[in-house]
């Protein structure tokens, strides 16, 4: 293990290697390895032109440069995932399931490597990150417990006819990633994908490319064959590419609402079906009888997971009016306190946003919604650490704008960063109405001690992922996706062996051909 970091990453000469390797440090770190992975190596790209640098949130340095993958590349890939598919697809569930497992075993036992480098190229807390390494080592060990499970039906007909039913993997599925949660993605998407019989494509986000690397090469240590996962890089053009690519026969991606058209639109060309985990401008509405104590933690972690890159997050925070006062000087209290600074430190709550544009975008939504007459009750400003080698990252402080109302930008648009909008209601039929205006669907959350009221609200909210007090948990056992524009289907749960698995009908005929003619 030590050997395989080693390899991975280059560091300062003095550094002492077996140091470096326990604790690394931001500011530390420079890969130069290649990032594609397919038929069970790394490989350099061949396009040397459109050379991007990735950065390293927490302190602005370039981590290294990302050689995006042309046609040339993307085919290899897309035959070693054929080619792997041509086995996998052969195994028994629990075959396949042994090997999920395996993965799962070392994704442990190199909890910290993953997470410190999740950190290292997202600039989230090692915290949050080390819950993430988690969620994906879940999501493999519950999809390969599904593996052997998967079966058809039997169904009788007359005159001792039957038919069966088989449930069969589509092929070679690509998996497209978002920057915010890189390697637990490229698991969310794998895990089902594999444990079904098919093989994967998996491009992440040009921004954070480093870990979805190492889930590849994890699973073939484990044991799979060469091809099953394979990690091309690059952006939009090979992205493009693989929607495209004929020997594909399935799409999930995760980002984005306009590029999330864009990649229903290009797999429309050849009937591929799609799996679309996009953005959301979810609600979170909180009653006067409420236990205020976890109402607020609620919305906390409804805001300010990730540096607010989250998509489910609760950003538009309904407080019934009676409870306004004392919610808002708790959250703000709260809020105040969150903990900025060097991601890989234990202590750090918050590290920094993704990219300078990114935190620019985000600081100029708390600047219209001050435009628009929202009051800043806390954050919103860039934050300059202490640590003199922190001073080029991507920080801000995260803020809480009062005196919100429904048509402000901050209250309509995604934001995508640490900036909660609290709104106040009066009644539940109105908080229920302002909560459903909005052409995304992807989560929702009410926090109420009245059961009854807790259901009713539940059953009238438009959103894929419903939170009756709590917010933001994502159990890998329960489906997660969106209503209207924030997504089609569903990423774990059993429901989405369906979309990673076609059915077919075999009729069988224990008599004579009745015929017409
Ligand atoms: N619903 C969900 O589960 C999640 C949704 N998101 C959403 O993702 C967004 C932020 O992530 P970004 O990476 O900035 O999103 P993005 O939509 O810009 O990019 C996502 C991925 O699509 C690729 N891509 C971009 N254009 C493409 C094209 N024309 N063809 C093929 N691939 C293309 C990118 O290279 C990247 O890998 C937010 O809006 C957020 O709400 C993020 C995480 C989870």
């Amino acid at each position: 293990m030590l050997q395989r970091l080693a390899a991975t990453l280059r560091r300062p000469a003095a550094a002492p290697l077996a140091a470096a390797v326990r604790c690394i440090s931001s500011g530390s770190v420079d890969i130069t390895i290649p990032l594609n992975f397919w038929a069970g190596k790394r490989w350099t790209s061949k396009e040397k032109c459109n050379k991007e640098n990735v950065y390293e949130p927490a302190t602005g340095r370039v981590l290294c440069h990302l050689e995006p993958c042309g046609a040339v590349e993307v085919d290899e890939a897309v035959e070693a995932a054929k080619s792997a598919f041509g086995h996998w697809s052969k195994m028994s569930g629990m075959e396949r399931a042994r090997i999920m497992i395996e993965a799962a075993h070392i994704i442990e036992s190199r909890r910290e490597e993953i997470a410190e480098m999740e950190v290292v190229n997202n600039g989230k807390s090692i915290t949050e990150a080390r819950l993430d390494v988690d969620s994906a080592r879940l999501c493999i060990e519950y999809y390969a417990g599904l593996a052997s499970t998967l079966a058809g039906q039997h169904i009788q007909l007359p005159g001792g006819s039957f038919a069966y039913t088989r449930r069969e993997p589509l092929g070679v599925c690509v998996g497209i990633g978002a920057w915010n949660y890189p390697f637990q993605i490229a698991a969310w998407k794998s895990a089902p994908a594999l444990a079904c019989g098919n093989s994967m494509v998996f491009k992440p986000s040009p921004v954070t490319p480093v870990t979805a690397v190492m889930l590849a090469e994890i699973y073939a240590e484990a044991g799979a064959p060469e091809g099953l996962l394979n990690v091309v890089q690059g952006g939009q053009e090979t992205g493009s590419l693989l929607c495209h690519h004929p020997d594909v026969a399935k799409v999930s991606f995760t980002g984005s609402v306009p590029t999330g058209k864009k990649i229903m639109e290009m797999a429309s060309k050849g009937v591929k079906p799609v799996t679309l985990e996009l953005g959301g401008k979810s609600p979170l509405l909180i009653f006067q009888d409420s236990d205020l104590e976890n109402a607020v933690r609620g919305a906390l972690m409804a805001n300010f997971l990730s540096q607010g890159q989250v998509c489910s997050n609760g950003t538009r925070v309904f407080v019934q009016k009676n409870i306004l006062p004392e919610f808002v000087e708790e959250v703000v209290k709260r809020t105040r306190a969150i903990e900025i600074g060097d991601p890989l430190l234990d202590s750090t709550r918050m590290g920094a946003l993704v990219n300078q544009p990114h935190l620019e975008k985000v600081l100029s939504f708390v600047d219209q919604a001050k435009k628009e007459g929202a009051t800043v009750l806390c954050g919103g400003e860039p934050f300059v650490p202490s640590d003199h080698k922190l001073r080029g990252g991507y920080y801000m402080t995260p803020c809480v704008l009062g005196d919100c109302t429904d048509e402000m930008t901050c209250v309509k648009e995604e934001i995508f960063g640490p900036v909660m909008s609290v709104l106040s209601f009066e009644t539940e039929e109105e908080v229920l109405q302002r909560a459903n205006d909005t052409t995304m669907g992807l989560a929702a959350g009410v926090f109420t001690r009245d059961v009854m009221r807790a259901h009713r609200v539940v059953e009238h909210l438009k959103a894929g992922s419903c939170f009756i007090n709590n917010y933001n948990i994502t159990p890998v056992e329960v489906p997660f996706g969106g209503f209207k524009m924030s997504g089609i289907g569903r990423e774990n749960g059993q429901v989405t062996v369906e979309h990673y698995s076609q059915l077919k009908t075999v009729f069988v005929e224990m008599g004579d051909v009745d015929c017409l003619f």
